[in-house]
């Protein structure tokens, strides 16, 4: 009795014109064996897309019979074809407002939403630190002054992360802990599901007099979320591979709304060409070399400057060598214990200050380095450049980032780009 799988095999190698030359069957079904039934399965780790003139090409090697030439570069062509049509696949991207929160950038929120139906937030894009936290409804109403909650119970997928918490620490001492649901959250279109998203239980006191800000986004790597018992992925690294280009970039401005991209590049938002310098993420920050500065029409002053940076921290923070010799150029100018750092009279003129990235050059305007009255009546002004000497880590903050159209590339080696806007 010729079976379905002879006829198959016949037709196939009559297609491949090689007639009906087939060889022995190998093995038959015994009979008397009883009853047996095989559950088929799919392959779990088969991955890669079916290619029929593969199955086919295998068929001539199983019957022994050399497949054809034209049959082995279909094989190739079936493959390009899937990898470029995978390739497209990759197609995710996101884009999203970069707010100022007050009138001298003290930092950016971006809305993103959280759960279903979506909740929105405003949050702080941090490239300084990488958890993503929340003001939430486990937050003490003492602790929430007009800001935006989330509310995992209102979210049909949100899901308790049981036995993990977290807590953290910044720069300026402020802090939080709390919980950790996982959730759909979206920033700009691009949306990564179950993404760890941390709920607050406490927050410090000058979280809850920033009622513009509802939490914050770590776009740091991910080793340093400090969710335990078991460390989670920040948005970017969620998002990666589905990313068109493996990147984010930051768009941020000067007293104005700038944004955020993912997963692309828009030319439209710089000049000339994009610098790119290395990376070293350990610990965990976007930490690289500036090549040198140079203060007003002074000359360049070309030496490695190690640093982060970092979109959630306001100022510049730099050695005290460079600082003094930005100051030395400003009528009035000291470097007050009073007031915490270097101060001069509003009216003073300011130089601009220029960093480089390898060979490309940056000016930071003198507006970015006035950086605000130390009260409204003042006449005492704050500068934007600061001593880096107290932090133990100089800080390429928002007065820098603001002065350049910047690229985080999670690329492997990672590395980050600067271009003129
Ligand atoms: C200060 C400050 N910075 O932005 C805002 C908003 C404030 C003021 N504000 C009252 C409260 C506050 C304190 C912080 N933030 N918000 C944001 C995260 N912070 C960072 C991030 C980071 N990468 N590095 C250092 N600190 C400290």
């Amino acid at each position: 009795m010729v079976s379905f799988t002879d006829l198959f095999l016949t037709s196939l190698l009559a297609a491949a014109g090689l007639g009906s030359a087939l060889p022995p069957r190998i093995g038959t079904a015994d009979q008397r064996a009883g009853r047996l039934t095989l559950k088929q399965v799919r392959n779990p780790r088969s991955h890669r897309a079916f290619n029929p003139a593969r199955a086919t090409y295998r068929t001539f090697l199983k019957y022994g019979v050399p497949a054809p030439d034209y049959i082995k570069k279909a094989v190739a062509h079936i493959d390009d074809e899937q990898e470029k049509a995978l390739a497209k696949m990759k197609r995710d991207k996101g884009s999203a407002a970069a707010i100022p929160i007050n009138e001298v950038d003290i930092a950016y929120v971006t809305p993103v939403t959280i759960g279903t139906p979506p909740q929105t937030l405003m949050l702080d894009l941090d490239t300084g630190s990488s958890d993503l936290w929340v003001f939430s409804s486990l937050t003490p109403s003492t602790q929430v002054r007009g800001q935006e909650i989330y509310t995992p119970t209102k979210s049909s997928t949100s899901k308790l992360l049981s036995g993990h918490t977290w807590s953290i620490r910044y720069g300026d001492g402020s802090g939080s802990r709390g919980s950790v649901y996982t959730d759909n959250f979206t920033i700009g279109g691009l949306e990564v599901r179950s993404q760890a998203v941390q709920t607050a239980l406490e927050v410090s006191s000058s979280f809850t007099q920033e009622q513009s800000l509802d939490g914050l986004v770590g776009l740091g790597f991910s080793t340093l979320n400090t969710v335990r018992p078991s460390s989670q992925l920040t948005f970017f690294d969620n998002a990666r591979p589905n990313l068109d280009e493996e990147v984010f970039t930051a768009d941020l401005k000067y007293h104005a709304t700038g944004s955020y991209d993912f997963g692309f590049i828009d030319s439209k938002k710089y000049t000339g060409n994009i610098t790119y310098t290395a990376v070293q993420q350990s610990p965990g920050y976007w930490t690289h070399s500036l090549s040198g500065y140079s203060v007003g029409s002074g000359a360049f002053q070309a030496s490695q400057i190690s640093g982060i940076s970092d979109t959630g921290t306001t100022l510049l923070y730099l050695p005290t060598a460079i600082v003094t010799a930005y100051y030395r150029q400003v009528q009035g100018a000291q470097n007050s214990q009073y007031y915490g750092g270097y101060v001069f009279p509003c009216s003073s003129t300011l130089p601009t200050f220029t960093f480089g990235i390898e060979g490309a050059r940056f000016t930071i305007p003198a507006s970015y380095i006035n950086y605000t009255r130390i009260s409204p009546t003042s006449t005492t002004c704050y500068g934007g450049l600061q001593s880096s000497s107290g932090l133990g880590i100089n800080i390429f903050g928002d007065v820098a980032l603001k002065a350049a159209f910047v690229v985080f590339s999670g690329t492997n080696p990672p590395r980050i780009g600067f271009a003129t806007k």
